[in-house]
């Protein structure tokens, strides 16, 4: 298993790319599903969690072909991936696929639109929580699937079709807005979704399906009508920028000290969060090139916070914020509200010296003047990335064993960091 070494203490200088969103790109791949032509994705991020999509993608029967610049092996930003599923071969979603990768559950709505049927095991995903999929199952009942749960698989069907209807989910779920928005635009009348997730990924998902011949409007807010087609056409979409990369670099650099422009990335994809690192003593503005970060010596202020659906602030940034607030001036707060098990970076910060008290819900951080480097896990994908920013600002060396969780969704992280004067270098082994 691979490992990252990175010696601490070096300022970050100069620029990073900002890849495409993996959270927008895979359900983005899995809409190709809804057209028997050639859906195009440009800016898809090489990420094991692409690999594997485009694996479950195929075994439904989609032809997945890379433009020429991945094949020849140059280094890229950005894939451009042309998904075609001409016939649909197989709706089954199988456990040793799924398991591996929360929104390879996204395929159910899809298929079930498309084809009328489909069995998809129950997912995985990282390990934050109990992460039930009861709000897609009933979503798509209300459209009127018949669902069953058959040895640990979701076997749903709509010999007829999926119907209108309204489907007000109790609680803000991304997945299952992303699941019930792509089946509903093959329903036959109209859907309304209330109470759905206004992530900026629904907004690049329903922007896509448009494009491909989806009646959609309200994407974005928490109410989306959607009128269903008898079918849909092949489109060209860019992904969206990674609003979490974003984030996770701009911590990165308010961690380790410098000045770095974040390139391509887009401000309005992050309300509060530039503005939380702002009161906290970090310097951004946003320029034509993307976000530009400087911290420059000052001494970094804590914060009182609570992740919340968008826009709110996004859970997938809270351990690498409580990397940050280590080392900063004074106790911070941080609630997650959203997965009720996503603090098992706490441990592994306290090996770096961290002070960190955890009660319910609530983490309370005390800064420290110094972490030290130290050998730690990486037990999911965003915790991973928060035990690198923490190694920037310990002293001497941090090896983050496991960093499996990383590849799922950083692109390049080692060669991005390394490139603005990190000392950091994947061991392979
Ligand atoms: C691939 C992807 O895009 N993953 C993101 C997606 O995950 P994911 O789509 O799995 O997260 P959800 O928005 O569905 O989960 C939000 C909350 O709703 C609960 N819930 C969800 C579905 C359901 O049927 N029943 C239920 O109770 C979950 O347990 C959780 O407490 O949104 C999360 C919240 O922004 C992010 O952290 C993940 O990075
Ligand atoms: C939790 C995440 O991914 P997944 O939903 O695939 O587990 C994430 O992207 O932070």
């Amino acid at each position: 298993m691979d490992r990252i070494r990175i010696v601490g203490g070096r300022h970050l200088n100069g620029t990073i790319p900002i890849s495409g969103a993996k959270n927008a790109a895979l359900p983005l791949m899995i809409a190709s599903l809804l057209t028997p032509e050639t859906v195009t994705l440009k800016n898809v991020p090489n990420l094991a969690d692409v690999s594997l999509l485009i694996r479950i993608l195929r075994n439904h029967g989609t032809d997945a072909a890379f433009d020429g610049k991945r094949a020849n092996g140059h280094v890229h930003q950005g894939d451009t991936i042309h998904f075609t599923a001409r016939d649909i071969v197989d709706t089954t979603a199988p456990y040793d696929l799924v398991r591996r990768m929360r929104a390879s559950f996204w395929v159910l709505g899809p298929l079930l639109a498309r084809e009328g049927k489909a069995r998809v095991s129950l997912p995985g995903g990282c390990a934050i929580g109990t992460r039930p999929v009861d709000l897609h199952l009933t979503g798509l009942q209300a459209l009127g699937a018949d669902i069953k749960l058959d040895g640990g698989y979701v076997v749903a069907s709509a010999p007829g079709g999926l119907k209108g209807g309204v489907v007000r989910f109790p609680k803000i779920s991304v997945g299952a807005t992303h699941n019930v928005l792509m089946a509903a635009t093959l329903a036959k009348g109209e859907v309304v979704i209330e109470n759905a997730a206004c992530e900026p990924e629904v907004v690049d998902v329903a922007a896509c399906l448009s494009k491909m011949g989806a009646k959609i409007e309200g994407a974005g807010t928490p109410t989306i009508h959607i009128q269903g087609v008898d079918e849909l056409e092949g489109a060209t979409h860019t992904v969206l920028p990674d609003r979490i990369e974003t984030g996770t670099y701009a911590m990165a650099v308010a961690a380790a000290g410098g000045d770095v422009t974040l390139e391509g990335a887009r401000g309005d994809l992050l309300p509060g969060v530039l503005d939380l690192l702002r009161n906290a003593g970090v310097e951004i503005a946003e320029t034509n090139r993307g976000i530009r970060v400087t911290r420059n010596g000052a001494a970094l202020r804590p914060v009182t916070v609570e992740t919340e659906p968008f826009p709110g602030f996004p859970t997938d940034l809270q351990a690498q914020l409580m990397a940050l607030m280590c080392r900063a001036d004074g106790i911070s707060e941080i609630r997650e509200t959203i997965f009720e098990n996503r603090f098992m970076h706490v441990s592994e910060l306290t090996r770096l010296g961290a002070d960190i008290e955890v009660k319910g819900d609530m983490a309370r951080v005390k800064g420290v003047p110094r972490l030290h480097g130290a050998e730690v896990m990486a037990t999911d994908l965003r915790a991973s990335v928060s035990l690198v920013i923490a190694g920037l600002m310990a002293e001497g060396e941090t090896m983050v064993n496991r960093v499996y969780h990383l590849d799922r969704g950083f692109e390049r992280l080692e060669e991005k960091l390394g490139s603005c004067g990190a000392e950091i270098e994947r061991l392979h082994s």
